[in-house]
């Protein structure tokens, strides 16, 4: 028998509990556009930039809204406020990813959609950390620093194929960090990988599909006319595949013969130590090594495209921060990573790039693990839970007049608050590469700025053709269909610094 004073306390306790738990279930959902009865309001997401689209319905439903489709509650955050106080403060329950039967049968497991409550999540985390600190990325510095000498070449023979530049420069760095290959030419193998996989994961990471919310259509054999979605899978796991195995075998093969240089990988896999690898292992090398290549060459090379297209549309900001880099360097030297802390306007161009043009609009979609409560909603266990980064990038409270370009607004004495806070994700989520993808985005735009200007492509009569500002949509974003003139400022010093050894 329980004594009478603790019975009256665990009474008080179950109250308490009760109605806590009822006054929760009372509070309402944020508010969104009215679903429909069975679908919900899957027949009003656009499937083409959905973050604009979003954006527009938080000014009617406010910054936090709801979405449903089917029965899976959406919940869009489009604050700065709202991700901070949710993603990041509350990151211990708002790190998960939603389940996705397709990502994990069909295209296979990747560090990406790892959930947050797998016991290897922290194992992961704590090797992408250890190899992409912004210690660690110091050492990869050389690398870089070659990789961006062939990009200003490759600039300076082909100005016209600058996206292949741009592939091979992301390429280059990515393969040498995870798996110490030198890429060999623009057409090299693996840098057709990286372009296929950043294919393979456009298709699959599409907001919605059927067999989610019908899962008896799994069962539905490949070759059947509806079964697209099987197909995509297939198609894209068989890249997927590709990406995580071949450049790791080559690594393998490489250690194995004892002819490699020092990478990600070979830090982790050890020939000769007593304890050799057991599969889980192997399998986290595998991911963690094939991450750095799929996280960080489309990422970061989507930016530098948007930085090419937003540099010929803006001359007076290319020379002010040319001006700038001249002071630094006496056009007698090409920057490396130490002169970022001597150059704040080049430093806020390149914060205002990734703000005018968040790479991921998006992000990646996170997951809530318990029931949560938020300025007067309820918000449930398993809800998904989007940050829509362009959104607030593009807020006019926290950057007045959003629409311009103007890095000013990253200088002063009260600077606009940083980008870079936002762009790169939240919480335990977070990329871990972003010390990696700043240092390989400040080395390329003002080394490209210090040797190159860049202005719009003119037809064959020398007028000056407007760039259509149109943009890919997918989880990556980048303009599309444009061209420029790229033209050396000084063209036999740029091809003698291209050629000394030292930066
Ligand atoms: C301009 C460059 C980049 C941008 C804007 C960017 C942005 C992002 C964003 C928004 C996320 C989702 C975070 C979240 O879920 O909250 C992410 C995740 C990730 N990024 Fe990056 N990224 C960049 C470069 C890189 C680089 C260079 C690497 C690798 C070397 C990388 C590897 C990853 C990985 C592995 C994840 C998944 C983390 C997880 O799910 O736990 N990214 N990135």
């Amino acid at each position: 028998m329980l004594n009478e004073p603790l019975t009256r306390v665990l009474g008080a306790v179950a109250l308490v509990l009760s109605y806590y738990v009822w006054q929760r279930k009372r509070l309402p959902l944020p508010p969104g556009p009215s679903p429909r009865l069975f679908i919900g309001n899957l027949h009003q997401i656009p499937t083409n930039h959905p973050w604009l689209t979003y954006a527009e319905w938080s000014k009617k439903y406010g910054p936090i809204f709801t979405l449903r489709i089917f029965s899976q509650t959406h919940i869009v955050l489009n604050s700065s406020k709202a991700v901070l106080d949710l993603l990041e403060a509350r990151s211990a329950i708002y790190s998960d990813r939603p389940v996705s039967w397709m990502l994990s049968n069909l295209a296979g497991r990747t560090v990406f959609q790892l959930s947050f409550l797998d016991s290897h999540f922290p194992k992961y985390r704590k090797m992408l950390h250890s190899g992409l600190n912004k210690r660690a990325t110091k050492a990869y510095r050389p690398i870089q620093n070659h990789q961006l000498k062939i990009l200003l070449q490759g600039l300076v023979e082909s100005p016209n194929e600058f996206p292949a530049s741009i592939k091979r420069y992301v390429a280059g760095i990515a393969l040498k960090i995870a798996y110490g290959y030198d890429v060999s030419s623009d057409n090299d193998y693996f840098v057709g990988l990286a372009e296929q996989n950043a294919r393979a994961a456009a298709s699959v990471l599409q907001p919605f599909f059927w067999v989610e919310t019908f899962p008896f259509l799994r069962f539905i054999p490949s070759w059947f006319p509806f079964a697209t979605f099987k197909r995509t899978m297939f198609e894209a796991k068989k890249v997927i595949d590709v990406v995580e195995a071949v450049p790791f075998e080559w690594a393998k093969e490489k250690i194995a013969s004892g002819n490699y240089t020092d990478s990600f990988f070979s830090q982790y896999f050890r020939p000769d130590e007593d304890s050799p690898l057991d599969d889980e292992d192997w399998r986290n090398l595998k991911w963690t090594s094939a991450s750095i290549y799929s996280g960080g060459a489309h990422t970061t090379a989507a930016a530098m495209t948007t930085f090419f297209l937003l540099m010929s549309q803006n001359p007076e900001i290319q020379k002010t921060a040319q001006a700038e880099i001249d002071k630094a360097t006496g056009r007698e030297r090409l920057l490396n990573g130490d002169d970022q802390a001597s150059l704040p306007y080049v430093t806020a161009l390149l914060k205002e790039t990734l703000r005018f043009a968040p790479v991921a609009p998006l992000g990646l979609m996170h997951r809530v693990i318990k029931d949560d409560i938020y300025e007067g909603y309820f918000i449930p266990k398993g809800a998904t839970v989007i940050a829509n980064i362009w959104a607030i990038t593009h807020d006019s409270e926290s950057y007045p007049d959003p629409f311009t370009f103007d890095p000013t607004r990253h200088l002063g004495d009260k600077p606009q608050p940083d980008p870079f806070q936002f762009v790169f994700g939240y919480g335990r989520r977070v990329c871990p590469g972003a010390a990696l993808g700043e240092e390989s985005l400040f080395l390329a735009v003002a080394n490209i700025l210090a040797s190159f200007n860049i202005s719009k492509a003119v037809d064959a009569e020398g007028n000056e053709i407007e760039p259509a500002f149109e943009w890919f949509s997918s989880v990556v974003t980048y303009p599309t269909n444009f061209g420029c003139r790229i033209s050396p400022r000084f063209p036999e010093t740029l091809t003698a610094l291209t050629q000394t050894e030292e930066i």
